[in-house]
């Protein structure tokens, strides 16, 4: 087992590069959901200090230290804040399972990760400098123009309590290539690590303002983040539901949103695979995963009927192998959900399903070896119907539903038959048929024999009610940029438009 004593710091906000108590003094308990154990407490910020903060990345833009930097300046800065990261690797693991009850094995690849992204967007902050001026031919004699790529300003990143820190880099990463101020607002459910990155900017030095961090209650801090008149973005990863109030808010400024949200997503497994297998543990890993709280999750399984009663066998033997257990213990595979809320949640969808008509294939419950803590056992539900709660809302835990088909049209029906767009998975060896369903399925995330993989380079989002926008890759970097057109007119004669006075 790792180290369960790695001592919680205990912080403040983090704004204008200094820690700063909440101007209303309030904090928030953190709770180890393996253990429902309070260790700890996060500050809770409200409106009044937003205030501050926005004014710290305002002022951050005004000087030259950060709002006169190149790509290649900003670049060396986040080099060293990855560099941080993997040095404080293992504490910050830790940190991350005591907190969000995530396997440390997840925790660690989460930091590699994380240290990962800022490494691409510091290559991408240098390619930026040569991109940042571009020439536009217009075949005209008259004018010459070109087009600037320039920061957009302050900008609001909310994010979730999954991927605790690596969700908040997917935006703070970037933002900070593009030469944003940037100001964070982690989930109250899981903030430790990423008030660490907070220590992280003040080591290294990262020019004062340039990012700030304010942890809190959605409303109190995220709420007067997405409507202040002076913040030029808001980036969002959560739920629909919150999305669509962060939108609301945004709306009153006409201020641009990028919304990352829920899903629903389907993985459909052809009869024509080589190995039951490997298909069967690309099946478990996309929906136990990070206990199935994945937005990308491939939570429907639509099955070949002719393979499905070998499949569900496969199935439930990979899933009586996985280790439930504390986090923090060695080959642990599945930790709790995150909080006492997720748990009934959970729970709640599985007894919805019994009631419906499904069946609990396996498991459905509490784990009996674990008498504390937010466990579900992996669970898997068959004879479900289209119209079942189970079939068509997330439930962001550990409960994979399955339905089987005969043909390709109707796994095309069903995989589509959602109203999220975000992730889908086709498992076929059968080229052209994988092709079929790239174009088929309605989402911004296709994989093909896989499902989760995910990588820097790939723009990461969805359509229909999973959101819009890109996280990730370019399109990141694009997030957080003004395109500026300039245009000079080169001509010495006049525009000649109006009657000239001179010949009145
Ligand atoms: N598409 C993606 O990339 C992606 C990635 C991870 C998670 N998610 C989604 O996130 C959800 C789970 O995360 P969650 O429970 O933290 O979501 P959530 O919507 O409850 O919270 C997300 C963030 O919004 C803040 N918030 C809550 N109310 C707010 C308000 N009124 N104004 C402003 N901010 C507010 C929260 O404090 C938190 O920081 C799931 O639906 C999941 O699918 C999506
Ligand atoms: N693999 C990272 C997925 C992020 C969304 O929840
Ligand atoms: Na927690």
């Amino acid at each position: 087992m790792a180290n369960r004593n790695v001592p919680i710091p205990r912080r403040q906000l983090y704004i204008g590069g200094e820690w700063r108590e909440p101007v209303k003094k309030n904090r928030i308990p953190i709770i180890n959901p393996a253990t429902e154990e309070i260790i700890g407490d996060i500050p809770a910020a409200t409106a009044e200090d937003v205030d501050i903060a926005v004014e710290a990345a305002r002022k951050a833009i005004g000087r030259d230290d950060w709002g006169s930097t190149t790509g290649a300046q900003r670049a060396k800065y986040l080099r060293a804040i990855a560099a941080k990261v993997l040095e404080k690797k293992s504490v910050l693991a830790t940190l991350e399972s005591l907190d969000s009850g995530k396997t440390l094995y997840e925790s660690a690849a989460d930091m590699d990760d994380v240290a990962g992204c800022f490494e691409y967007y510091a290559g991408l902050a240098e390619a930026l400098d040569s991109r940042r001026k571009t020439p536009v031919n217009l075949n005209s004699d008259s004018y010459k123009s070109y087009v600037l790529r320039e920061p957009l300003g302050v900008v609001g990143l909310i994010t979730p309590w999954n991927y605790p820190l690596l969700m908040a880099i997917w935006k703070v990463a970037p933002a900070l290539a593009a030469g944003c101020a940037a100001i964070l607002k982690p989930s109250e459910l899981a903030s430790i690590t990423c008030l660490e990155l907070g220590e992280i900017c003040r080591e290294i030095g990262l020019p004062s303002g340039a990012l700030n961090i304010l942890t809190g209650l959605g409303p109190e801090a995220g709420g007067p983040l997405a409507s202040h008149p002076h913040v030029d973005k808001i980036s969002f990863t959560g739920s629909g539901p919150t999305g669509s109030k962060i939108m609301t808010a945004a709306a009153q400024l006409v201020k641009p949103v990028s919304l990352e949200l829920g899903g629903k997503s389907p993985i459909v497994v052809f009869d024509d695979i080589d190995n039951l297998d490997i298909a069967a543990e690309w099946t478990l890993f996309g929906i136990f995963a990070n206990t199935g709280q994945v937005c990308s999750a491939t939570s429907r399984l639509i099955v070949q009927e002719n393979i499905a009663s070998a499949f569900m066998d496969r199935l439930l033997k990979w899933t009586k192998n996985i280790k439930i257990s504390d986090p923090l213990e060695e080959d642990c595979k599945l930790g709790p959900v995150v909080s006492a809320g997720q748990y009934e949640k959970v729970l709640k969808f599985i007894s919805n399903a019994k009631s419906e008509g499904a069946t609990i294939l396996c498991g459905g419950e509490r784990p009996q070896h674990l008498k504390k803590g937010y466990y579900v056992q992996p669970t898997i539900i068959t004879d479900v119907n289209t119209s079942m709660e189970i079939w068509k809302e997330e439930v962001f835990g550990p409960v994979l539903c399955v339905k089987t088909f005969k043909t390709e049209e109707e796994a095309i029906e069903l995989a589509n038959d959602t109203k999220y767009g975000l992730g889908a998975a086709v498992m076929s060896k059968d080229v052209k048929r994988c092709e079929r369903f790239t174009k088929a399925f309605q989402t911004g995330i296709i994989w093909i024999n896989c499902s989760q993989p995910t990588f820097n380079q790939l723009p990461w989002g969805g359509k229909k009610r999973s959101g819009f926008g890109r996280d990730l890759g370019e399109w990141g970097l694009e997030n957080f940029l003004n395109i500026k057109q300039v245009t000079e007119y080169t001509s010495a004669e006049p525009l000649a438009f109006y009657k000239s006075p001179s010949k009145n």
